[in-house]
């Protein structure tokens, strides 16, 4: 059984950060471990208010996990501010996990920030450069490209760009458009185009952790980049077609547990 690391943030009404992670990856038949960046106070109406984990506590959740368990890949979601993701960076680079996807969460859907505005600089020197896949969603692309996206085209030069600041690939995930849902990935070499038809749901909290969590999942079960993307956003659209009507918000996508039988434990 392959082990998938989620590094996140909580949320107590189980859409998205830690247990939307942690549920996507058992969905694909891998095990999930844990560690806790920020405790936040949020449910389907939006963020409440939130503690940063310390570093130092961070550290030694990462040293717990790495030191006991061999990770095959890790999903890195809200970093909050510089001295987290020092902290999540140092360790990625001193236990080198096989693969490592960042969600690089800025604001949540209510509009909440979850990323200090100092720590926008920091992420992108020192999370990105580490990144086997950096998944940002278009207004967080907007950020890191400091332009306007709105065209496939638009998404197409900013997923290049993001790539030139050091991570392996780029998938600038299209749930902010209108007219589709059309998803672009970078590999390095070329842009591959996910294309999907947008949902009119309230059914999307939680959307692109649970994107982000299913591509490393799949990463660790051998899947190669592209199959691994085309699988997870197929998880996260049935996902939202299927969504349970939870909370008087924007509630959680539905889970598939019975996806992946594991069979044994190699
Ligand atoms: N309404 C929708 N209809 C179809 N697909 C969607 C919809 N919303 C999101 N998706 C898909 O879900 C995945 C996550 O994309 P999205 O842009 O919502 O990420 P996000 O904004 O980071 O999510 P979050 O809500 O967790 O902050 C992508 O594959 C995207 O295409
Ligand atoms: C902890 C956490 N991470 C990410 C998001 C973005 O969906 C959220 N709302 N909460």
């Amino acid at each position: 059984m392959k082990h998938v690391l989620s590094i996140a943030g909580t949320d107590p009404s189980g859409g998205a950060g830690a247990a939307a992670d942690c549920k996507t990856i058992c969905a694909h038949g891998c095990f999930a471990l844990n560690t806790i960046t920020a405790v936040v106070a949020q449910n389907t109406q939006g963020v409440r208010e939130y503690m940063d984990v310390p570093p130092s506590l961070i550290a030694a959740q990462l040293d717990a996990v790495f030191e006991d368990i061999p990770v095959h890949a890790v999903k890195i979601g809200m970093v909050s501010v510089p001295e987290t993701i020092r902290v999540i960076a140092a360790k990625i680079a001193q236990y080198k996990p096989p693969f490592t996807v960042v969600d690089p969460v800025m604001v949540a859907t209510g509009g909440q920030r979850l990323l200090a505005p100092e720590a926008e600089r920091v992420l992108q020197e020192e999370l990105i450069p580490g990144a086997t896949l950096l998944t940002p969603n278009i207004p967080e692309a907007e950020v890191l490209v400091r332009r306007p996206i709105s065209t496939l085209d638009d998404m197409e030069t900013a997923a290049r760009m993001i790539a030139a600041m050091g991570a392996k690939a780029v998938l600038i995930k299209g749930g902010h458009r209108i007219e589709d849902a059309t998803d672009i990935l970078y590999d390095g070499t070329q842009c591959h185009y996910f294309p999907g038809k947008h949902i009119e749901s309230t059914g999307t909290h939680g959307t692109g952790c649970s994107l982000s969590s299913a591509v490393a999942a799949n990463l660790a079960r051998g899947l190669s980049l592209t199959a691994a993307v085309k699988e997870a956003k197929t998880y996260v659209f049935r996902g939202i077609c299927h969504a349970p009507a939870i909370g008087k918000g924007h509630g959680p996508i539905h889970h598939f547990y019975d996806l992946y039988h594991t069979v044994g434990w190699e």
